[in-house]
């Protein structure tokens, strides 16, 4: 997709009117290596030959607005009540932004009232309305340090239009929605609905994937938690894979569509020797097969370890009776499962009969609390949601881009998925660490 300048602005509610807290504070900054001023924008390439290829004026060039505080705000503080939503699976992180977004409203926005609503958008619906809890510092005082979110999630779809009337009846101005990409297209359909009805409430969004799909995002918050998990399964199987006679460790960790997890975790303690990933299709039999692959390591090292992404390989299993979850996500059939019969089955009839060691972490990878890392990227994040729905925008998401907080339209993130690029310096490096080949088959 080619992005030119004007798909990246954002949109706002109007005019900032209102003094904001961090007005003193602000005045004299000016953009710097390490703070961009509000007037000032992020580039969106950071090549020289990409730029160049753009061949428009700098002030033309595909940019990015900064986030942060405003001098100015659209909301009047006092006056500005705020709802905050989590939804899809679980992340390391959820409540670190929760708090964030709390502690920053309330220490410093000093807004009237702050609503949690529990358990996914099933909270915004009728029927769940009674159970909106309303947030202040002492509910959100040592969340962070729990996995999973105080508020609950859910997948599954809900009516925009019964939605948004539970915004009207508490008052709500600003919705933060802290999901992935199912998230942020049920937060667009709620913008919808608010433009429709002409309502002066802003959504934002706080990107959160475990897999790190989501695009024009460094890297999103959990992610690094949820690999470092990872990786003690890894070692796990590793030990276990050298202390047995043709030992095979086979771990299988989550990512649907996007191998990362999966690529860092393998090259954090470069245990693996195999990564299978969902971008980077392979046969499992034939001269250059996996299976001859795995039975060549074997016979020369005596064990094996393999990393494979829940999504790799699904062209190979049966596609029939797939089914999708409550938010339409498709079912993936077990190539975990898959890998480890067929690799037995392989090695026994080669005569060398495996100790297979297989391990699906599955949820003990994204349960857990964000590591430090994460939390100060999600308190980060937070305080750039609280200043963006301040500030008026919506329909925007805040994330971090080459290292800087930024504005993005929310359709951008639906837009497509963030995904390891088998020529990329990511997938390089795994082969490099693993020695595994580029590709299986012919
Ligand atoms: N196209 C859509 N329109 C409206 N709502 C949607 C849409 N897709 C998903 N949703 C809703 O968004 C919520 C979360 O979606 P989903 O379960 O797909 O997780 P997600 O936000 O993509 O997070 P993750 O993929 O990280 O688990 C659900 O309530 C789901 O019904
Ligand atoms: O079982 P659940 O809660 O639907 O979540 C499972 C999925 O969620 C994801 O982490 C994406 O959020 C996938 O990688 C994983 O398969
Ligand atoms: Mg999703």
């Amino acid at each position: 997709m080619t992005l030119e300048l004007d798909d990246l602005r954002v949109r706002t509610l109007g005019e900032c009117r209102f003094d904001s807290p961090f007005a003193e504070m602000l005045a004299t900054k000016r953009t710097s290596p390490h703070y961009v001023h509000e007037d000032d924008r992020v580039l969106v390439d950071d090549t020289v030959s990409v730029l160049l290829a753009r061949g428009v004026p700098i002030d033309r060039l595909p940019s990015l607005e900064a986030a942060g505080p405003r001098r100015k705000v659209y909301f009047d503080p006092a006056a500005t009540s705020v709802g905050i939503v989590t939804c899809g699976g679980l992340c390391p992180g959820l409540n670190d932004v929760i708090r964030g977004i709390v502690q920053e409203l309330t220490e410093h926005y000093a807004v009237a009232h702050i609503y949690g609503f529990r358990n996914g958008y099933a909270g915004l619906t009728r029927r769940h309305r009674e159970r909106v809890v309303e947030l202040d510092l002492h509910a959100v005082r040592d969340i962070n340090n729990d996995g999973g979110t105080i508020l609950g999630s859910s997948r599954g779809d809900q009516c925009p239009e019964e939605m948004v009337d539970t915004l009207v009846e508490l008052g709500i101005d600003v919705l933060f929605v802290i999901g992935g990409d199912g998230s942020m297209r049920g937060a667009m359909k709620l913008t919808r609905e608010i433009d429709a009805r002409g309502l002066d409430i802003a959504v934002v969004g706080v990107p959160k994937t475990i897999d790190n799909d989501l695009p024009y995002t460094d890297q999103s918050f959990g992610f690094q938690t949820a690999f470092a998990q990872a990786t003690e399964f890894i070692a796990s199987v590793f030990v276990e894979s050298q202390a047995a006679e043709n030992g095979v460790g086979i771990v299988k960790l989550m990512g649907r569509h996007s191998g990362f997890i999966a690529c860092y975790a393998a090259l954090s303690n470069n245990d693996a020797d195999f990564v299978l990933i969902p971008e980077v299709p392979f046969v499992l039999d034939g001269p250059n097969g996996v299976l001859r692959r795995v039975e060549d390591h074997v016979r020369r090292h005596g064990q094996v370890v393999i990393v494979v992404a829940e999504g790799a390989g699904q062209e190979l299993l049966e596609q029939e009776g797939r089914t999708t979850d409550a938010s339409g996500n498709t079912k993936l059939g077990d190539i975990g499962l898959f890998l480890k019969q067929k690799i037995t089955e392989h090695l026994t009839e080669v005569d060398l009969p495996p100790t297979v060691r297989y391990l699906d972490p599955s949820y003990a990878i994204r349960s857990v609390a964000a590591n430090a890392y994460d939390s100060v990227y999600c308190v980060r994040l937070a305080h750039a949601a609280v200043h963006a729905g301040m500030a008026g925008r919506t329909d925007t998401v805040v994330v971090r881009w080459r290292r800087r907080f930024v504005h993005i339209p929310m359709r951008l993130i639906t837009s497509h998925r963030n995904q390891v690029d088998p020529d990329g310096d990511l997938w390089m490096s795994v082969l490099e660490a693993t020695g595994q080949p580029a590709s299986f088959g012919t």
